[in-house]
């Protein structure tokens, strides 16, 4: 990762503002997502009933969506919280987890793209799946590199006018014309559930802010890139590495 995409700025910005961030995320986890919010200064909420669901994404700065342990009845929360957001100018962010392989969340994920997201972020197997290019990875791991996946992330841009991340080894942000790499991050990110899950609730959290959506994604990306490597340096294995990397993202930019 290149120092100035670390964009001191837009973390300073994004603590200052502390975004109240809607997350309907999955059952895995609801935990590590707030932790990793409160850890960057946001303010997470895990509202789910639909009636409730409908109410907050409409006050709330930004709503996650992330179909990891979907149900019909969530589904239809999730689809309300989208229209109420939606309808006062709210982003949301898509994390398609496991989407190509299972069918109910796929065609969930496409039936909602017509909401408009203003991203979408996955590994890459689930965007490659979710821009029609293949069949998904094994359950919600991927089986593809990013660099693959980087063609479908442009299609899929182009094509649903979100900012689209793919993750992995090197995290791709395009919205089909711009692309921004990041670089960084370590293979024990895999090891502890839920670095992605948390990384679409953070880049949710940026689409909030203002300025250059794709500028402040790609910054939101090297954010947790950073910490994965701090907390790496740091840690004997999964467990300690899950606390040093919230304590990582506490510290970013403290020596800067
Ligand atoms: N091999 C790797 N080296 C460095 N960083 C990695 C590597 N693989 C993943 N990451 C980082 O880990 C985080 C999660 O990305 P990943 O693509 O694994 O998401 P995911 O599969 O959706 O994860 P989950 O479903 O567990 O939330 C990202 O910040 C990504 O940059
Ligand atoms: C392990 C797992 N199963 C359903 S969602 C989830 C979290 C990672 O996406
Ligand atoms: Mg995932």
């Amino acid at each position: 990762m290149q120092p100035d995409l670390l964009n001191l700025h837009a973390l300073h910005h994004f603590r200052t503002r502390s975004p109240l961030t809607h997350c309907m995320t999955n059952d895995v986890v609801q935990t590590f997502t707030a932790n990793v919010l409160l850890a960057l200064g946001a303010s997470p909420a895990m509202v789910i009933e639909a009636e409730e669901a409908e109410q907050f994404s409409a006050v709330a700065d930004a709503l996650l969506i992330n179909v990891g342990t979907l149900t019909a009845s969530r589904a239809q929360a999730m689809r309300r919280a989208i229209e109420s957001a939606v309808a006062v100018g709210k982003p949301w962010v898509l994390d398609p987890v496991a989407v190509g392989a299972l069918g109910y969340r796929t065609r969930f994920c496409q039936q909602i793209l017509v909401l408009k997201p203003a991203a979408i972020r996955g590994n890459a197997s689930e965007i490659l799946a979710l821009a029609g290019m293949s069949a998904g990875g094994r359950g919600v791991d991927t089986t593809d590199t990013a660099a693959s996946a980087l063609p479908a992330a442009q299609a899929l841009a182009r094509q649903t006018k979100a900012i689209v991340v793919v993750t992995g080894e090197v995290d791709y942000v395009t919205d089909g014309l711009r692309t921004q790499t990041v670089t960084g991050g370590d293979p024990m990110m895999t090891r502890v559930v839920g670095t992605g899950c948390a990384l679409s609730a953070v880049v949710a959290a940026s689409c909030s802010l203002p300025g250059d959506r794709l500028e402040t994604i790609a910054a939101a990306c090297g954010w947790m890139k950073r910490a994965g490597t701090l907390a790496a340096a740091q840690s004997r294995g999964p467990g300690s590495f899950a606390t040093a990397f919230l304590d990582a993202l506490w510290e970013l930019g403290a020596q800067q």
